[in-house]
């Protein structure tokens, strides 16, 4: 079996956002597909140099600035790869097709109907995800219009994706802090998950549901249609590959840190980005991570953080 074959692409976005696709010429492998352009990794090339070596080649423009999005290990029929994609946030020129390949600036809503090859699926996810990713502190139930204030407060500082979490709380309970979250969210543009009750955020119309591992590790399938998103709780490797068996659109792994309320052993930055590195889906850092984390997150592999403390406040 040849060694997967190391690939780097890079999201070009204009000024109203729409990213950068070409199309596969014929001949070539998943010819006529949409792809985000870029190529293989030379020998003993650097990431970050065969992004700029590319894009310089393929579109003739000169990377300023780029920061990894996400990669993908995923074994096609002819060849395993990993697709090592990049947020280049700065780039001089216009890009021009020097290898005869059609362009096309497409809407981010739009990239999910658009034909792109298999690796790509969990690419369009990272670029929907935002990078921090707030989980709920644990509250009495009786301080629900604290949470909701909170929640508010969050989503004012630009929080994008929350995950209500109060496994202790009545249920008729939880379904009104959810209800009063939902409002919350969606006048600021921001998802709402429910961790652990997949029923319960189905009925109230949420835009999904976050499970702990041992509520995942019950489930052969995803338990959420496609239009919802489904967040699963990793803390080995184990856990992620069975996240990504039942279908889930992101993880959480953790504890990068130690946390107060948490004894686990931690798996520092190293661990985590040799975890990372096997899964095919984004996957947030959890364990003591504060916004000033987010650098060392991208570096290691990671969508972003996730957290209680470090975001709540
Ligand atoms: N550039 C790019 N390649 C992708 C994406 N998704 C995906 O599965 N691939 C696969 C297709 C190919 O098997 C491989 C990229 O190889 P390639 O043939 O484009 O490599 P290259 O640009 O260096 O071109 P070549 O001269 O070696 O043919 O990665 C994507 O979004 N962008
Ligand atoms: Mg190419």
């Amino acid at each position: 079996m040849p060694a997967s074959v190391h690939v780097v692409a890079g999201v070009l976005r204009d000024a109203g956002g729409r990213v950068l696709l070409a199309r596969r010429p014929p001949g070539k492998h998943l010819a006529g597909l949409w792809e985000f352009p870029g190529g293989k990794c030379d020998v003993g090339e650097a990431p970050v140099d065969a992004l700029a070596r590319e894009l310089r080649e393929e579109l003739g423009v000169v990377v300023e600035s780029a920061r990894p999005l996400i990669a993908v290990p995923h074994r096609y029929p002819e060849q395993d790869i990993l697709l090592d994609v990049w947020q280049v946030s700065a780039w001089t020129g216009v890009p021009h097709p020097h290898e005869g390949q059609a362009l096309a600036w497409v809407e981010q809503v739009a990239l999910a109907q658009v034909a792109m090859p298999a690796a790509d699926r969990p690419v369009i996810a990272a670029l929907d995800l935002p990078d921090r990713y707030l989980i709920t502190p644990a509250m009495a139930p009786e301080a629900l219009e604290e949470l909701l204030a909170g929640i508010e407060r969050a989503c004012r500082r630009g929080m994008r994706l929350v995950q209500l979490r109060q496994p202790h709380w009545p249920r008729a309970r939880l379904a009104e802090a959810a209800r009063g979250a939902r409002g919350i969210c969606r006048a600021h543009g921001a998802r709402l998950l429910l961790n652990g009750d997949v029923q319960l955020a189905m009925v109230l119309g949420l835009d999904g549901a976050h499970l702990p591992a041992r509520v995942a590790a019950e489930l052969i399938q995803r338990p959420l249609p496609a239009d919802r998103w489904l967040g699963v709780s990793c803390h080995d490797a184990a856990e992620l590959l069975h996240a990504v068996r039942i279908g889930a659109d992101f993880a959480t792994l953790s504890p990068i840190f130690p946390t107060p309320d948490h004894e686990a052993p931690t798996l520092g930055w190293e661990r985590f980005a040799d975890l990372v590195a096997h899964a095919p889906m984004p996957v947030y850092a959890l364990g003591g991570m504060e916004g000033e984390d987010i650098d060392a997150a991208w570096m290691a592999g990671a969508q972003g953080i996730a957290a209680i403390r470090g975001l709540w406040t």
